[in-house]
């Protein structure tokens, strides 16, 4: 059994108590993260909320969700990623949705997604954007979920480690792939990674995010070379004591065109 393997468990487990059908809300319609990807041919920053990871204990678990965003957004983050998982990494829907109320980026509702009610609950708490690790989902499932997501207007980031993983979700087409750097099932971590699959699967027609490991302007300039359109940063911002400086030192590589 792997931490990922446990989560899954965790995941089933909460899904016993939640009701057999979710009512959707009314709510404005998702703020639209690919059209930000499609306009801009630099690379996009996903900043994280994230207090505790099973690879890192308690990362930063004193500060507020919602001041931690501002500070994203003052420093020019893309878009705000949330983790709502409870057990592991001590994030919530309250911490999501207090976020998605307050900042005027998409927000990515950052959560191990196995069932379509998971999504109904991202939607009701305000999120932009969803994330399907291919990993913890067989193929038929990754694709109901994936068109469940895009029929209420979801931003969706299929992610993947692996070649075998990215192959599965090419089949799906899906707009937006997330390369994780971290291998979730050991841990290890190597931005490498994102440059080995880009070289071999980077095309224009798909939008790349490179996630996980990104610490130095050096790291970012790395993924936007390696063709990624985005990237997703968690822990060294939360370990940041100076966050706008953190974000403009990673966006220090962004190309725009004149
Ligand atoms: O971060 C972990 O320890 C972890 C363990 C098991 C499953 C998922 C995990 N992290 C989720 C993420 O992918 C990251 O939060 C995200 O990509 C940001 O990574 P980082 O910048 O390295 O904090």
């Amino acid at each position: 059994m792997t931490i990922l393997d446990d989560i899954v468990e965790v995941k089933k487990q909460e899904l016993l108590d939640y009701p057999t059908e979710i009512k959707l809300i009314t709510r404005e319609k998702p703020l639209d993260f690919k059209g930000g990807l499609d306009a801009d041919n630099g690379i996009a920053l996903i900043s994280e909320v994230k207090r505790a990871s099973p690879s890192q204990g308690d990362i930063n678990n004193i500060m507020d969700p919602l001041e931690q965003a501002d500070a994203y957004v003052r420093g020019g983050a893309d878009a705000i990623s949330v983790l709502t998982d409870k057990q592991f990494f001590k994030g919530s829907f309250d911490d999501m949705e207090r976020v998605a109320k307050t900042v005027d980026v998409p927000v990515l509702n950052k959560d191990f997604i196995i069932d379509r009610r998971q999504i109904d609950c991202a939607y009701n708490h305000g999120a932009d954007i969803v994330l399907l690790i291919v990993t913890i989902l067989d193929d038929g499932t990754l694709a109901d979920l994936y068109s469940y997501a895009s029929s209420l207007d979801l931003n969706i980031i299929v992610e993947v480690h692996d070649e075998e993983e990215l192959k599965r979700a090419l089949k799906i087409a899906p707009a937006i792939i997330g390369i994780n750097n971290r291998d979730l099932k050991t841990f290890t971590v190597d931005i490498g990674n994102t440059e080995q699959l880009l070289a071999k699967y980077g095309t224009d027609d798909i939008h790349f995010i490179a996630e996980s490991g990104i610490h130095t302007a050096e790291d970012a300039q790395r993924m936007q070379l390696a063709g990624a359109s985005g990237m997703l940063v968690g822990e060294s911002l939360m370990r940041s004591d100076s966050i706008e400086d953190k974000i403009q030192e990673l966006k220090a590589g962004k190309v725009h065109e004149s």
